[in-house]
């Protein structure tokens, strides 16, 4: 099986033809605070168009569990990708509630790594930090720090993803997600032209 992909932040109808076509193996909604947050109307109304390949995944920050499982079932989610600094116990109790919980974990050197040992969660998503731990930032971290680390699995890349990179972090980490955001925008705006480029360059079905 290939590397899946993940194409955070979407907000509107715009990006559907293409999430349509390609089938990105997941699509993310941010509800937490940023630019690209959506309402849990919207994210309904968006993942209710989604190809049935495409599993939605909500993003959060410091959310309660209540609050987290409410919008999860209002919206349709599948998934919770944890963004801020919430706790192995808030994880273990999303998942007794039958969630399944990606925790984000901001890596600003190779002690961080340690910090994914501590949690039971279906995915481990390594990301740049941003303020707070922040995601959806455009920068990445040295993906080399990763390398013959022994690390909880399934992995999920993320941070700096580009059209243009995307191949060597593939080459470099072989996680079993990547996560791109920023690098698929052009002018704040998802574009969908750079979604397509970007997954083909992940199934290796682009032109050389
Ligand atoms: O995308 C955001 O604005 C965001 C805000 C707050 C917390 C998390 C956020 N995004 C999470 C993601 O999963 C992004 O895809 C990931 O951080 C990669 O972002 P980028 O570097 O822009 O590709």
């Amino acid at each position: 099986m290939g590397t899946a992909v993940k194409i955070c932040g979407l907000m509107n109808e715009k990006v559907l033809p293409v999430i349509r076509e390609m089938k990105p193996e997941y699509a993310g909604f941010v509800f937490a605070p940023s630019r690209r947050r959506v309402s849990v109307a919207t994210a309904r109304e968006l993942i209710a168009q989604l190809p049935s390949e495409t599993v939605p995944v909500g993003v959060f920050m410091n959310e309660t569990v209540a609050a987290m499982d409410a919008a999860g079932r209002q919206a349709g989610l599948k998934i919770l990708q944890l963004h801020g600094s919430e706790s192995a116990e808030t994880c273990a109790r999303l998942r007794r509630e039958g969630w399944l919980v990606w925790k984000a974990f901001p890596i600003t050197s190779l002690d961080d790594l340690k910090n994914l040992h501590r949690y039971e969660v279906d995915g481990y998503l390594v990301d740049a930090a941003g303020i707070g731990g922040a995601g959806g930032t455009g920068k990445s971290f040295p993906w080399q720090w990763l390398v013959g680390v022994p690390l909880p699995k399934p992995l999920i890349l993320a941070g700096g993803l580009r059209p243009d990179n995307v191949r060597q972090a593939l080459e470099e980490v072989a996680p079993t997600v990547v996560d791109v955001s920023s690098g698929v925008e052009i002018r704040g705006e998802k574009s969908p032209r750079q979604i397509g480029i970007f997954i083909r360059k992940v199934r290796n079905t682009h032109d050389e």
